[in-house]
């Protein structure tokens, strides 16, 4: 289990540098498809301008560093839109109405569901929704016992832990997997309980390869409705992937040098055809990254042992430091 805790620090700042332009019908802006929507003759959604001290603004920054996923920053926007609306409505004396925020995440290995969980945390805590805005990250291992009440007792636990955050489940449709006689059930049956005792205390997500997903909300007939909001997270293409790769090179103040592109986007072209579903998108890019880093360091120290490299050679990843052989 990871408890990962969202800042709820407030920024001030300046307008922000990015317009959605994706358009969705106004009748399901719950449920996001992962393409883009079918045009509709509406007008398009834009992200209205933030004033400093907007709780919008620290979250929009956060949301523009991560490549692609236009679909989830849209349907970001519009539940803080909903928020911020549901506000003044009541300081307007009409019916705010009491919503529902629990989630599913439908997507491959490494799209990004825990890095916009901890987001969504930090979100509805600036909001005022979720007292801590913290994330607790868990498994079937953290919520599931060995024996007869066990599994209740863990999960009831790690509920409490969740109270004023986010509750993130990864992998969750492997609680269904054993089946009526599984520990996995008495863990869906306290988690659904928990959601009634708990009302409006935390948010619990739900995370998991898209078709897993769907099959697991199928043998539970009564779960679907009570996640209002589902979010797919399409696999990454070799382009954003390899913007990814420059975006973690350029966070750490190293430069991808051009042959080394080249290099990771055949690298990468043929590890995605061989291993489809497994791939694990921005998650393997991150490694790879990680592993130049440390190959980088080890040449730098044989070429140049006796004195410093130089500002661009300590910057510059070349091709060699690119490796991805089981020993690198
Ligand atoms: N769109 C993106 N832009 C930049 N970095 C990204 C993006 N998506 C993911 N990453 C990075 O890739 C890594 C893996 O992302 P994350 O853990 O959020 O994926 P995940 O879908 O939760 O994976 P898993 O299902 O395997 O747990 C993180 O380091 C994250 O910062």
């Amino acid at each position: 289990m990871n408890e990962r805790a969202g800042s709820a620090g407030q920024s001030g700042g300046a307008r922000p540098s990015r317009q959605i332009n994706v358009v969705l019908r106004s009748h399901e802006p719950y449920v996001s498809t992962g393409a883009a929507p079918t045009l509709e003759p509406e007008p398009p959604v834009a992200v209205k301008p933030q004033t400093p001290g907007d709780p919008y603004l620290e979250i929009s920054k956060e949301l523009d560093a991560m490549v692609g996923l236009d679909n989830v920053k849209l349907l970001i926007y519009e539940i803080y839109a909903l928020l911020q609306v549901s506000r003044m409505r009541t300081e307007a004396g009409l019916a705010s109405g009491s919503h529902v925020y629990h989630m599913i995440f439908k997507g491959n290995p490494g799209t990004g569901k825990t890095t916009i969980a901890r987001i969504v945390a930090k979100l509805f805590n600036k909001m005022g929704v979720l007292s801590k805005g913290h994330l607790i990250e868990v498994e079937r291992a953290d919520l599931v016992g060995e024996y007869i009440g066990h599994t209740a007792q863990k999960t009831r636990d790690l509920v409490r832990k969740a109270i004023g955050g986010v509750l993130f489940v990864d992998e969750a449709y492997s609680l269904a997997r054993g089946g009526e006689k599984d520990f996995g059930k008495e863990a869906i049956d306290t988690l659904v309980k928990a959601m009634e005792d708990n009302r409006n205390q935390f948010v619990l997500i739900l995370a998991g390869y898209p078709l897993e997903i769907e099959q697991f909300l199928m043998t539970n007939p009564g779960l679907p409705s009570r996640f209002p909001i589902q979010i797919e997270f399409p696999d990454y293409s070799i382009d954003q992937l390899i913007q990814i790769a420059e975006l973690m090179a350029k966070e750490r103040e190293y430069t991808l040098m051009p042959q080394a592109l080249f290099k990771l986007r055949q690298h990468l072209m043929a590890e995605k055809m061989e291993t489809l579903y497994s791939f694990s998108n921005a998650r393997y890019v991150r490694n790879i990254i990680e592993k130049g880093f440390r190959h980088q360091a080890v040449r730098l120290l044989h070429q140049y042992p006796s004195a410093s490299p130089g500002k661009q050679e300590l910057m510059a990843i070349r091709p060699e430091d690119l490796r991805w052989d089981a020993r690198s």
